[in-house]
């Protein structure tokens, strides 16, 4: 094997036919075709589960991050926050925290502040008043990259990859989020950025395989099935090292197997020491998987307990009485 090439992540030499190689070269922007032998899934097949925690990939995606607080201790918090787009308050005076350690559930009737709030934690909107402190240090007036590095990663509602990027490499820029060299350094490739760059695939492919989708880290992001992009998203997110992981639907538009793959992937990323705040307006998946659930309406909060609380909550039910759908029931 040259210096530059290395075997994905997880298996042992002569595994087989899934075995292939990958060099810094496949991180060239734009690729077009997969330059591996390897076979495409069909476009239907759906991701892979995700690995055992104590599997070679999850050790690798492990949080690698210090942080200030024990685990069950406020990691979050949200301080009065208020939010307007003119005369509309979209955000009114909501404060609830996060606890290291918990998957906290965002809810709402459509309309009623939730990705306002996550635009409003991650540098997207000013918030007209109110505060949100990370470890306790406010993080607002910051900028969204200074966010990132601080801690807070998201993914969106309506899916934002580099289309033009393979999988791979779209991973691999959330990885450049916590590298140290500096441009200089990258211009002249540095051994330091060779050696950053080369780990940067190592972790890129070990996130892949943690999110159930190496088999397609050369797949250009834009021709991945729908299930692909949306595991994709979290993995680019998850490369960022985040204190906070912030999913916005996250399976919006999955079926009920993809659902429930989805719900085993939440638990096995907080398994791993992340701490999660999830908006989601499926219910069977917000009560299986959360441990604590905040509600709004109307940019209020209305509900903030443990899910069994949330479902029997009168405030709750009411705001969701009118809603036709099913799924956006609470019962
Ligand atoms: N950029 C914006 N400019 C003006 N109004 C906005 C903007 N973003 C959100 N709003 C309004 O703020 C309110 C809250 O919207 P938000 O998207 O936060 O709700 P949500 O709970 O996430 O809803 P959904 O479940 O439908 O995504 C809505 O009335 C929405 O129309």
């Amino acid at each position: 094997m040259s210096e530059n090439t290395h075997n994905v992540i997880g298996g042992e030499p002569g595994d087989g036919p899934e075995r292939q190689t990958y060099t810094p070269g496949h991180l060239g922007l734009g690729k077009g075709e997969p330059e591996n032998e390897h076979e495409l899934l069909d476009e239907d097949a759906h991701p892979a589960p995700p690995p055992p925690p104590d599997s070679e990939a999850a050790q690798i995606v492990e949080l690698d991050r210090t942080i200030a607080v024990e685990v069950g201790e406020k990691l979050v918090e949200i301080d009065n926050l208020t939010v307007k787009f003119g005369g509309l308050t979209a955000l009114d005076s909501v404060s609830f925290d996060i606890k290291r350690g918990e998957i906290l559930g965002l809810i709402g009737p459509n309309g009623a502040g939730k990705t306002t709030c996550f635009n409003a934690m991650t540098g997207v909107y000013k918030p007209a008043s109110g505060g949100v402190l990370l470890e306790g240090k406010s993080v607002l007036g910051l900028k969204k990259n200074a966010i990132t590095r601080a801690g807070f990663a998201r993914t969106f509602q309506n899916i934002r990859l580099f289309g033009e990027m393979t999988a791979l490499e779209n991973v691999v820029v959330g990885l450049d989020a916590r590298h140290k060299t500096s441009v200089f350094g990258a211009l002249v490739r540095s051994p330091r950025h060779i050696r950053e760059e080369k780990s940067a695939i190592e972790h890129g492919m070990a996130l892949l395989e943690f999110v159930g989708i190496a088999d397609k880290a050369q797949e250009l992001s834009r021709n991945l099935p729908y299930g692909y992009q949306r595991r994709l998203e979290i993995a680019r997110a998850l490369a960022t090292e985040p204190k906070l992981l912030c999913l916005d639907e996250p399976a919006a538009g999955f079926n009920p197997a993809e659902k429930e793959e989805l719900m085993e992937l939440i638990r096995t990323i907080r398994d791993e020491g992340y701490t999660v705040l999830l908006i989601e307006h499926d219910m069977k998946l917000v009560m299986g998987v959360c441990d604590r659930i905040v509600v709004l309406e109307f940019g209020k909060k209305i509900a903030d307990d443990v899910p069994k609380a949330i479902q029997a909550d009168p405030a709750v039910i009411a705001a969701y009485l009118g809603v036709e759908d099913d799924e956006d029931g609470v019962a």
